[in-house]
C-alpha cells in the first residue's frame, strides 16, 4: 500500500497546500454579522484550526479530553519517574520505546515525545503523565439541516467525541477547547434539553407499546402549559409518522425472551423517545450497531430526512458503516487516536485518500477501507509510518480545506444546506428558544409524578410476570408453612412451633417481598438516569411514583397470604388480635420495600443488589430472631439486633398471640409454660409493647425510604461538564 503523499490527483491539494502554508485567512466577504466567522487569524492562539461558527453552526474546536490512567498505572509511572532520575535506569528501555512508534500521544511520556508533541501541537494543553489523552485537538462542526458522522476503528475516540459535544462526561476526565452552538457558549441550564441523546443501549420498557413509549416520553418532556394534551399526541402521531413506526405502533418493545419490535424499529423507538421533544441537537452513539445492511441504511435515511424537516444539528458515531450509508452523511468525520484525518463530505473522501497515494482496492468497502489504513494493524513500523502519514497530512493540509469549504458554506450564508429539497416540517418546536425553559424543569412536580406514577402502574400490569412469580412463591410457601405448622395445639409442642412460625413468617416475607423489587428496579433506574440526562423530571416525583405503585402492589399481594395463613396455624380467635396481626405484617412488608429501594439505589448493578441483599437479609434475620439469644450478641454488633425490623415484628406478633393465653403440661414435660407470658419472658419478647414495635417499624420504613432517596440522588445525578474557552483543563 503506497503511502507517499504525492502524485496528486485531488484538484484542491495544491491549493491547499498554499493556503495552508501562507496561513490564509478565510475571505472577509464570507463573514457576516450572523455568521462570524473565528479563523486562523484570531481566536486561540497558537492555533491553526479555522473555526466556522454562528446562527446555523454547531462548532467545536481544538476539543482535548485527557482520562486518568489506571491507579496501578499511574503508580508504576511514578515508580518510573523515580528510577529514571536515578543515574541507573536502563537507556535500552527509551530506545525500544522510540523504536516501537507510540499509539497515542500520551502512551510514553519521554522528554523527547513531549517535546515533540509542543511543537506539534502548541495550541494544545500540555499532556499530563497520569493521564490518556483520548482526544487530541478534534475541531469541526455541524450545520444546521445537516447530518454528519463519526467514524473510526474501535477505541478510536468516536464516542468520547459525541460525550464531549454533549457535555455528558464523568468527573474524572480533563476537558479543554470550545464548543459553541448557534455562536455562544452552551448553556448549562438550557442545553442538556435542546439535545436529544440516543445511547448505544437502548434501554427502553419491554412491557410498553411503541405508542405508549413515545406518549409518556412526549408527556414527560413537553410542557403542558405549551402543549395540551391534545397537542402531546399529535406530536406523538407526527414522530410515529415521520419514523415510520405506523406498522408497530401498537406492538410492544419487548426484550429477552419477549418478542417485541424489530432491531431496527426498537433503534427508531429510541429516536423517537427524542425527538418527541423540542430538541435541536440530536446526537446518537452508533444508532445502526446490530442492525443488518438494510435496516442500517433505512434507519439513516430515515434520520436524514428527519434532520431535513426538522431542521436538526443531527450528528452520530458510526462503526463500519457500508459505502452506501457513508454516502448519505452530510459530513463525515474520520478519527484514529483521537486525532482527525479526514474531514469533509463523503464524496471528496476518495480524492482525498488517492491524492495520499490510498486507492481502495477493487472489490473493498471504501468506507471500511479508510478506517482500516488509519490503524497499525500490522504492527509494524511502515503501517505506522502509514498512520503518521495520514495524521499529518490532514493536520497541514486537511484544515485548510475545511477552511474552503467553511467560506463557500458560509458564502451562502443564511441558506441552509438543504434549503431547497426541504419538505415543510410536521412538527413546529415551540420551546425552540430553550432559554424559555432556562432553569426551570418542563412541567409541575404533580404532573410528573401522575404521569410517572401511571408508568409504573402500566409496568405492573402490563407485565405481570414478576407478580404473578410472586403469587405462586405466596402459594407455595403458603401450603409449606401453613401445612407445617397447621392447627397448632395448645400443649408444649404447640408453644415452640409457635415460636418458630411466628419468627419464620416474617424471615419469608422479607425475602419474598425484596427480591421481586431488585429484579425490575435496577432497570427502572438507568431509565431514569438516561431520562434525567435530558433534564426530564426530578429525582423526587421517580421516587415517589415507585413508592406509591410498589407499596400497594406488595401488600396487596402478602395480604392474602396472612390472612389464610393466620387461619391455617390456628391462631388467636379475636378479631383484634387478626387485624393487629395483620398490620404488623404489612409494617413489616413496608420495611422490606424500604430496604429494597436502598439496595436498588444504593447497588450500582443489579449483580451487586443481588450479592448485597441476601447478606442484609441474613444478617437482620441472625439477629433479630430468637436465633441468637440477645446476652450472647457481642456489645459491637448489638445495634444489628436494634436495626433489624425482625427484632420488632417477632416481638409484636408474638406478644400480639402469647399475651393472655394458657397452655397445658405433661407429667413427662422437661419444661412447661402455663402462660402466655412465661414464654415472652423467655424469649424477651416483652421489652416494647405492641404499639412501640409497631411505631419502630414506622420509623425503619421512614428511614430506609429516605436512605434510598439519598442514595438515588447521590448515584443519580446526571454528571454534565462544559468545556470554557481558554480555561484549559477545567471544568464546571
Ligand atoms: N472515562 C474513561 N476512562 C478511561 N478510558 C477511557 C475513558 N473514556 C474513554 N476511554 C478510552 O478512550 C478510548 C476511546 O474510547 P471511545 O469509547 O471514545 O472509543 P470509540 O471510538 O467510541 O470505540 P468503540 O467503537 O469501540 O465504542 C478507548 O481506549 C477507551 O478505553
Amino acid at each position: 500500500m503506497a503511502t507517499s503523499s504525492s502524485p496528486s490527483t485531488f484538484e484542491a491539494t495544491h491549493a491547499m497546500r498554499s493556503a495552508s502554508t501562507s496561513s490564509t485567512p478565510l475571505p472577509a466577504a464570507a463573514a457576516s454579522p450572523l455568521e462570524p466567522v473565528a479563523s486562523d487569524s484570531d481566536a486561540l492562539s497558537g492555533s491553526k484550526t479555522a473555526f466556522v461558527s454562528g446562527d446555523n453552526f454547531f462548532s467545536w474546536r481544538d476539543i482535548t479530553y485527557d482520562v486518568l490512567l489506571s491507579k496501578a498505572r499511574r503508580k508504576e509511572i511514578k515508580k518510573q519517574g523515580k528510577d529514571a532520575s536515578s543515574p541507573s535506569s536502563p537507556p535500552q528501555e527509551k530506545a525500544s520505546q522510540a523504536e516501537k512508534g507510540s499509539a497515542s500521544p500520551t502512551d510514553t511520556l519521554d522528554e523527547e515525545k513531549l517535546e515533540e508533541f509542543n511543537e506539534t501541537f502548541p495550541h494544545l494543553p500540555p499532556l499530563d503523565p497520569m493521564r490518556r489523552r483520548v482526544l487530541n485537538g478534534v475541531s469541526g462542526h455541524v450545520k444546521r439541516g445537516e447530518m454528519v458522522a463519526i467514524l473510526g476503528a474501535s477505541g478510536a475516540g468516536k464516542t468520547s467525541l459525541l460525550s464531549t459535544l454533549s457535555a455528558r462526561l464523568d468527573k474524572s476526565s480533563d476537558i479543554a477547547g470550545e464548543v459553541l452552538f448557534q455562536g455562544k457558549q452552551r448553556n448549562p441550564a438550557t442545553w442538556k434539553r435542546l439535545t436529544g441523546f440516543v445511547e448505544q443501549d437502548d434501554l427502553m420498557f419491554s412491557a410498553l407499546t411503541v405508542q405508549e413509549t413515545l406518549q409518556y416520553s412526549a408527556d414527560l418532556r413537553l410542557p403542558k402549559r405549551l402543549y395540551n394534551k391534545q397537542e402531546r399526541k399529535q406530536r406523538v402521531e407526527d414522530s410515529i409518522a415521520m419514523l415510520r413506526l405506523e406498522k408497530c405502533r401498537d406492538t410492544r418493545i419487548g426484550g429477552t425472551g419477549q418478542r417485541g419490535v424489530s432491531g431496527g424499529e426498537r433503534k427508531r423507538v429510541a429516536v423517537g423517545t427524542e425527538l418527541v421533544a423540542d430538541v435541536s441537537v440530536l446526537l446518537l452513539d452508533e444508532p445502526t450497531s446490530g442492525l443488518d445492511a438494510f435496516a442500517a441504511l433505512n434507519l439513516v435515511k430515515n434520520l436524514k430526512e428527519i434532520t431535513r424537516e426538522r431542521d436538526l444539528y443531527t450528528l452520530m458515531t458510526i462503526h463500519q458503516p457500508s459505502w452506501n450509508i457513508f454516502k448519505h452523511f452530510d459530513k463525515v468525520i474520520l478519527l484514529t487516536r483521537g486525532q482527525i484525518y479526514y474531514s469533509g463530505p463523503p464524496a471528496l473522501a476518495p480524492s482525498w485518500f488517492e491524492s495520499l497515494g490510498h486507492n481502495v482496492p477493487e472489490g473493498v468497502n471504501p468506507a471500511d477501507y479508510y478506517i482500516t489504513i488509519a490503524e497499525n494493524y500490522e504492527k509494524t513500523n511502515a503501517a505506522e509510518q502509514r498512520v503518521r502519514g495520514l495524521l499529518s497530512s490532514w493536520r497541514q493540509n486537511g484544515d485548510s480545506l475545511t477552511a474552503e469549504r467553511a467560506a463557500k458554506e458560509l458564502a451562502t450564508t443564511s441558506q441552509r444546506p438543504t434549503e431547497m429539497d426541504r419538505k415543510p416540517s410536521r412538527i413546529v418546536p415551540k420551546s425552540s428558544d430553550a432559554t424559555e425553559l432556562a432553569g426551570t424543569w418542563p412541567n409541575s412536580w404533580l404532573h410528573e409524578l401522575s404521569v410517572l406514577t401511571h408508568r409504573c402502574a402500566m409496568l405492573i400490569f402490563k407485565d405481570p410476570t414478576i407478580v404473578f412469580a410472586s403469587l405462586g412463591q405466596n402459594i407455595i410457601l403458603l401450603i409449606i408453612i401453613g401445612f407445617a405448622f397447621f392447627r397448632l395445639p395448645l400443649d408444649q409442642g404447640g408453644v415452640l412451633a409457635r415460636v418458630g412460625a411466628l419468627f419464620i413468617i416474617p424471615v419469608n416475607a422479607s425475602f419474598a417481598v425484596l427480591f421481586p423489587i431488585l429484579a425490575i428496579f435496577p432497570l427502572q433506574r438507568d431509565i431514569m438516569l438516561r431520562e434525567r440526562s435530558a433534564g426530564t423530571y426530578r429525582i423526587s416525583s421517580f421516587y415517589l411514583s415507585k413508592i406509591i405503585t410498589e407499596v400497594p402492589n406488595q401488600l396487596s399481594q402478602r395480604l392474602l397470604f396472612y390472612v389464610v395463613i393466620y387461619w391455617m396455624v390456628g391462631l388467636r380467635q379475636s378479631a383484634g388480635k387478626f387485624f393487629i396481626w395483620i398490620a404488623i405484617n404489612l409494617l413489616q412488608v413496608s420495611t422490606a420495600i424500604g430496604l429494597g429501594l436502598v439496595i436498588g439505589c444504593g447497588a450500582k448493578s443489579i449483580e451487586l443488589a443481588n450479592i448485597f441483599a441476601p447478606v442484609i437479609n441474613v444478617i437482620f434475620l441472625l439477629f433479630g430472631g430468637n436465633l441468637l439469644p440477645l446476652s450472647s450478641i457481642p456489645p459491637w454488633l448489638i445495634y444489628l439486633h436494634w436495626m433489624s425490623p425482625i427484632t420488632y415484628t417477632y416481638s409484636a406478633l408474638a406478644q400480639n398471640e402469647f399475651r393472655g393465653l394458657q397452655f397445658t403440661c405433661t407429667a413427662d414435660s422437661q419444661q412447661c409454660y402455663r402462660r402466655g407470658e412465661d414464654v415472652l419472658n423467655q424469649y424477651d419478647l416483652g421489652r416494647f409493647t405492641i404499639a412501640e414495635n409497631a411505631g419502630f417499624l414506622g420509623a425503619i420504613t421512614v428511614v430506609f425510604l429516605a436512605l434510598g432517596y439519598v442514595f438515588l440522588r447521590w448515584f443519580g445525578k446526571p454528571s454534565f461538564r462544559y468545556v470554557q474557552p481558554k480555561k484549559a483543563l477545567s471544568a464546571q
